[in-house]
């Protein structure tokens, strides 16, 4: 039995932010440019429109100007690429995030492709994947970057470690692979067609949730005194009527296992926004820098 410690990524992300807060009033003072997010929203998903409203917040709660558009969900293709293209070419806008997943009917891969990559703050375009990849400066995705954070803080470095990452998204599982093998983990990425998935886990050091299916990994898939990122956050029917969230990774069954874990909520939700505005601002920097 050990004992498992949790990872507070809230008080984490909110330390970040009022260190954020204070970098953009600084960078406001130097330059004179106050740095813009632009978010789009396609469509009424009313849990897309809960995150779309906290990140407006803590934009403007950093200092940041935060500017939302709200497209219907009949919205085309060609509406939302014209949109992206009017905010590529908006100065005063340094990052853009449209909320994924998209309507069906449109095409994520060619708006993230319009998205001009030096405003691209999710780090969803092919060039910041590819510079990711091969290890030149980029716009990392803001919930791996948020994971890794809280990895090098609990254990500081996470060199020669056993990672495995459970989910292969392009959002989440493949650039939270990449950054791991950047911090010189031994990293396997594991998912649906994994042979022997519990085995492959019991083999980490270093446990990521990534596949956003509600407690599917058990407390006897966890080696004992690994760290567990939840990732997941999955809205399920509580018994008795409403509902309640809950991660990748069944919690309760992970005490007494788990060396650390981090809770959900509370634990990487709460780094992705964090990291998102930190993004901003770094993408307002080079921007500037660049002279534009
Ligand atoms: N282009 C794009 N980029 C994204 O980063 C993106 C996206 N699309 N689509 C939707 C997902 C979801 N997402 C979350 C961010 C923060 C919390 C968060 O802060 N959660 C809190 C509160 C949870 C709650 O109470 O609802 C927590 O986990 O503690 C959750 C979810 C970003 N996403």
């Amino acid at each position: 039995m050990v004992e498992t410690r949790l990872i507070d990524g809230k008080a984490f992300a909110e330390r970040m932010r009022l260190r954020l807060a204070d970098e953009v009033a600084a960078f406001v003072t130097d330059t004179g440019v106050t740095p813009g997010l632009a978010v789009v929203l396609v469509g009424e998903d009313p849990a897309s429109a809960v995150y779309v409203r906290n990140k407006g917040r803590q934009t403007v709660e950093a200092g940041m100007n935060s500017i939302e558009h709200k497209l219907p969900a009949t919205a085309t293709q060609a509406d939302v690429l014209a949109l992206v293209r009017q905010l590529n070419d908006d100065p005063a806008v340094h990052g853009i995030l449209v909320q994924l997943p998209l309507p069906v009917p449109i095409d994520a891969q060619a708006v993230l492709a319009t998205i001009d990559p030096a405003k691209d703050v999710d780090g969803f375009h092919v060039v910041n994947v590819g510079r990711l990849s091969v290890g030149l400066d980029a716009l990392v995705p803001c919930t791996p970057l948020g994971c890794v954070m809280l990895l090098k803080d609990a254990l500081g470095s996470l060199a020669g470690l056993e990672a495995v990452v459970v989910g292969r998204s392009n959002i989440v599982g493949k650039p939270l692979a990449q950054l791991l093998l950047r911090e010189d983990c031994t990293v396997t990425i594991a998912h649906s067609r994994t042979r022997d998935l519990p085995d492959v886990c019991r083999r980490a050091d270093i446990l990521i949730g990534a596949v956003g299916r509600p407690e599917m990994i058990r407390g006897d898939w966890i080696k004992p005194g690994a760290t567990v990122i939840d990732v997941g956050i999955n809205r399920v029917e509580k018994a008795g009527g409403g509902t309640r969230l809950v991660g990748d990774v069944a919690f309760d069954e992970a005490q007494g296992i788990a060396g650390r874990i981090t809770p959900v909520p509370g634990g990487v939700g709460p780094m992705t926004i964090a990291c998102l505005l930190q993004n901003t601002l770094t993408a307002a920097r080079r921007q500037v820098a660049a002279g534009g």
